[in-house]
């Protein structure tokens, strides 16, 4: 296909020779400053305006809750597309050191009609020996009428701008379609909590020789989780729960470098958002955490139901615990709060638990990319492969 616009970026090429390479991970583009940075914003289509939206104003929260609700990511099958609440906006996008010009919205002129949208939030990831300080880039969303007018392109360099504004020269996203050029390609795989409504809406099909009674007692699960000490994350073990993840982050090739405020943020429990429970030993320590966030989905044109409500395994660590009984926990208490489905990618050490909990694999590829960012492929690795192998991975965007 032909990468027009990629093939102008900083991003590594499907065409490039492999024996031309640097020797080392490192930029792509030679060192600028701030002082290149252009001065003024991009110029968008005639007839569009540029509007950074304050996700803490609930009239502006509402507006991007409605253009994703309408016009974001769908599965390949068109049946479903991502409903992200106005809570988990704010709380997305709203991190430690957030930038609100980072919220960036394009409207309509005449009418103020928000169109466009992209965000970027400050993250310092390690990719191998190297921290970098990056944004993750999320929720690039151009409205379904407006296709084809080359907004997208516009969104990533007027954002793209913005963070070289702030002398950060990185940034890491993903997609489900292939772009130049993926730094890692994982699967996604789902877990049964509802089967009845999966199988109504079309997510799911009922396996062959199995009846419904026999599909139900399959996925049935406790209604309390089964491991002692288990308890929601509390603000007093954040310091336990950020050496705990730190340490475990440090085994895998691309892992964020929390600190312990990113950890409060990101791990605090807000309702139908985010949740996080802790292992707490008889001496107090800490020894396990689970996470997973709640995204649910729009199901397109089904009769009964017109939502999913998903949850997606976020940051899990288990040195007490073994890791199968964790996940066994995390489905347990999803369930409980009513989630239909429990989603996982093959990144972490899930391979080990993915199968024996009754996940069956996706039909889609999440890929992961860093911008401006070059990742040598490992010695022992095929070239033709992305660099970073999904277990060498500890990184979950949002
Ligand atoms: C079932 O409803 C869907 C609605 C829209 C898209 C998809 C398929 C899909 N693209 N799934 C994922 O990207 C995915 C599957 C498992 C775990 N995380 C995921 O994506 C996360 C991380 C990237 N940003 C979106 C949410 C499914």
């Amino acid at each position: 296909e032909s990468y027009a616009f990629w093939e102008t970026q900083p991003v590594a090429q499907f065409d490039e020779d492999p024996d031309k390479l640097p020797a080392t991970d490192g930029p792509i583009d030679a060192p600028k400053t701030v002082a290149d940075v252009r001065q003024e914003p991009y110029n968008l289509p005639a007839g569009f305006i540029w509007s950074d939206c304050d996700v803490k104003d609930d009239k502006t929260v509402k507006e991007v809750y409605e253009l994703l609700t309408n016009n974001y990511v769908e599965d390949d099958d068109n049946m479903f597309r991502f409903k992200y609440s106005k809570e988990f906006l704010k709380w997305a996008l709203r991190p430690p050191g957030f930038r609100p010009e980072w919220h960036l919205g394009v409207r309509v002129a005449g009418n103020s009609k928000l169109v466009g949208f992209i965000t970027g939030v400050p993250a310092s990831v390690r990719v191998r020996q190297s921290t970098v300080s990056m944004v993750e880039i999320n929720f690039l969303c151009v409205h379904k009428k407006l296709r084809s007018k080359r907004l997208a392109p516009v969104l990533i360099k007027e954002i793209t701008r913005r963070v070289h504004l702030q002398n950060i020269w990185q940034a890491s996203y993903t997609a489900g379609v292939v772009l130049p050029k993926p730094v890692a390609e994982c699967r996604y795989w789902h877990r049964s909590l509802d089967p009845k409504k999966l199988i109504h809406v079309g997510f799911s099909r009922l396996q062959p020789r199995m009846t419904m009674a026999r599909t139900l007692k399959l996925y049935k699960l406790p209604t309390e989780p089964q491991t002692p000490g288990i308890r929601p994350l509390q603000k007093r073990d954040v310091p336990q729960v950020t050496r705990l993840l730190t340490q475990y982050l440090a085994g895998f090739a691309m892992a964020p470098l929390f600190t312990e405020e990113e950890v409060e943020h990101y791990l605090m429990p807000v309702t139908d958002v985010i949740d996080a429970y802790v292992v707490e030993g008889k001496d107090g320590v800490i020894t396990d955490m689970l996470s997973y966030y709640t995204l649910p989905s729009t199901i397109i044109g089904d009769d009964k139901y017109n939502t999913l409500k998903a949850a997606f395994m976020y940051y899990t660590v288990a040195t007490k615990t073994p890791l199968l009984d964790l996940m066994n926990d995390a489905l347990i208490l999803a369930k409980s709060k009513e989630h239909d489905v429990f989603n996982a990618l093959d990144i972490f050490q899930n391979t080990e638990f993915l199968k024996e909990l009754k996940f069956g694999i996706g039909d889609g590829l999440l890929r992961y990319y860093l911008y401006n960012w070059r990742v040598r492929p490992a010695a022992d690795r095929d070239p033709k492969q992305p660099p970073i192998r999904p277990s060498e991975l500890g990184l979950v965007l949002l």
